[in-house]
């Protein structure tokens, strides 16, 4: 996507535009189920119905719309606070908000783009919660609404592998809100990243049962996740895999494909109709970040760790071959006279793959279909043969107790090994001085992923900060992607030159995980301390 759209972007910027048009993408992405969330005046509707977009129906969403006068009124009668009541009335319907006074925050466990989340206990039942605290921006109407369509979605579902939202805390003065959700020890990036850990065949079938299952229910309920990645799938010390995260998530309707926004999931877990800015896209888009996920687990590492969407689009190109003329003709994808390949590729995904599990093979071709029609659904993936053959998933209670282990511990040993490295590399520096020889034929380091990964955070934070809060925005506007590697104003075509070599995925061992791991990975960062740090910094800017 890179200068096609960093051009586009950054003469918007220079018109003061770009914010606007982040939302109206948003906005013309989700016409349908967020029409009261995502439009923003007569202008915008205007807009819209200037470039013919079908719209469902004229009437407000009654599930959206901001509740009657009396509603309201009760609302903040109940204990909401009239801001929250105005914006999000439907999501907050029916509720009776908790005081922040009963719980006790214990630590802080994680932060997201726009929240941080904290582990607490209920002090009315004793119960260990995690406390999801949104942040809003000087209470920004269109970031309650994002927050407000999380909730609804939250409230639709309800299945064991789908976290649920126990309770809301606020009170009518506040200006803050907290999702109540059960407590959830690791998550699956988290162990997976862990290199004590190894899965059998087994566990990775049990975990993928579970994620499948909770797609499963996501879908029949007509919600997609579009932000399946290992970090939001959650896991309890009874080994349950609960779906979390859902503020990308969207309700969709199967009968009637209506426009979305492409510019969601994670870089790494994109499918290639998103990357080509498809706006008109179904459960595949999950299924195929499952697919991910499934050869990840199997191979011990990401398959496909892009840096940028051109580069994305590269790797999937040359592991699940290069599309066919009848596909760039039949799905008229926005993008693809941009992205189509010089040069063909053909699908080489068994002879990459070729030590995993024989059983596993056709479910990743399936699930990894270039064609999102192609790919199996969550519920024929359940019944295909990698979960009919020996060895059958394990259950959920007998994988093993590990230490509590979430992306974020893995990011910060991950930081560690990088501090000691550089520790190590300023030392060697120092003797390789004297003994200058032994520089000649040093190996190129392999490339630090979860950096590439860290910096696409760091910036998606500076992104959320710095601009209004569209959950779009999470990604890098495309002029920024730009930055990351492919220079604006160069070749649209996908040069070989950009993609680094890749390692192949040849040595799997799934052998049993040791017994008595203990790879505690250092203090969680104290809110506290974090606090004054930023206020800190908020002052001296
Ligand atoms: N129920 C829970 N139990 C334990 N930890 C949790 C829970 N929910 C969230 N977390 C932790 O907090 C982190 C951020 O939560 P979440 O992903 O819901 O927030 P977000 O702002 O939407 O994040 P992102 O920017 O990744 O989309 C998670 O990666 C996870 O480590």
């Amino acid at each position: 996507m890179g200068c096609a759209f960093g051009k586009e972007a950054s003469r918007r910027e220079e018109r003061g535009e770009e914010v606007r048009e982040a939302k109206a993408e948003v906005g013309r992405g989700e016409v349908v189920e967020n029409e009261n969330i995502e439009k923003e005046g007569g202008r915008e509707e205007r807009r819209t119905r200037a470039r013919g977009e079908r719209r469902r129906s004229s009437k407000p969403n009654p599930r959206l719309s901001n509740p009657p006068n009396h509603v309201h009124g009760e609302q903040v009668a109940a204990g909401w606070p009239s801001w929250l009541s105005k914006v999000a009335g439907e999501a907050i319907n029916g509720l009776t908000p908790r005081r922040a006074d009963s719980f006790e925050k214990l630590d802080k466990i994680g932060q997201g783009t726009y929240s941080n989340v904290y582990k607490a206990r209920d002090t009315l039942t004793g119960k260990i919660v995690a406390l999801k605290k949104v942040r809003f921006d000087n209470l920004e109407p269109e970031s309650v609404k994002f927050m407000a369509r999380e909730i609804l979605i939250l409230r639709r579902l309800d299945h064991p592998n789908v976290i649920k939202l126990e309770g809301l805390v606020t009170s009518r003065m506040s200006c803050s809100l907290y999702l109540v959700f059960e407590y959830m020890v690791h998550d699956l990036a988290g162990l997976a990243t862990n290199p004590a850990i190894k899965f059998t065949e087994s566990q990775v079938k049990c975990y993928m049962h579970q994620l499948f299952s909770g797609l499963e229910h996501c879908h029949n309920r007509h919600v997609l996740h579009r932000d399946i990645k290992g970090s939001n799938l959650l896991i309890d010390n009874d080994g349950i895999l609960r779906i979390a995260d859902f503020g990308l998530a969207s309700f969709y309707d199967p009968n009637h494909k209506h426009p979305m926004t492409s510019r969601v999931v994670t870089l790494w877990y994109r499918p290639p109709e998103l990357l080509l800015g498809a706006t008109e896209y179904s459960v595949g888009v999950d299924l195929w970040s499952a697919g991910c996920i499934l050869a990840e687990l199997l191979a011990g590492k990401p398959i496909m760790p892009g840096r940028t969407e051109v580069e994305q689009l590269h790797k999937i190109f040359k592991l699940c071959g290069s599309p066919s003329d009848e596909y760039w003709k039949k799905s008229k994808l926005p993008h693809a006279t941009i992205f189509k390949p010089q040069q063909s590729y053909k699908r080489c995904i068994a002879e990459t793959f070729k030590d995993f599990p024989p059983s596993s093979l056709p479910l990743i071709d399936t699930l990894l279909a270039i064609d999102p029609d192609e790919r199996l659904t969550a519920t024929a993936a359940l019944h295909s043969e990698f979960f009919t053959t020996k060895p059958y998933a394990c259950e959920p209670s007998s994988l093993p107790k590990y230490p509590p282990s979430k992306e974020m511990d893995a990011k910060l040993r991950d930081e560690e090994a990088r501090r000691l490295r550089a520790a190590g590399k300023a030392n060697a520096d120092g003797v390789k001085k004297s003994r200058p020889r032994e520089r000649v034929g040093r190996g190129i380091p392999v490339p630090e992923a979860n950096a590439e990964l860290q910096a696409n955070i760091d910036r998606r934070r500076l992104i959320t900060h710095a601009n209004a809060k569209s959950k779009s925005e999470k990604f890098p506007p495309p002029h920024q992607d730009g930055a990351l590697g492919y220079p604006l104003g160069s070749s649209h075509h996908m040069d070989p030159v950009f993609d680094p070599p890749d390692v192949p995925f040849s040595s799997t061992n799934f052998s049993q995980p040791k017994a008595n791991i203990q790879t505690w990975s250092g203090p969680l960062v104290d809110s506290a301390a974090v606090g004054a740090q930023r206020r800190k910094k908020k002052h001296g800017k």
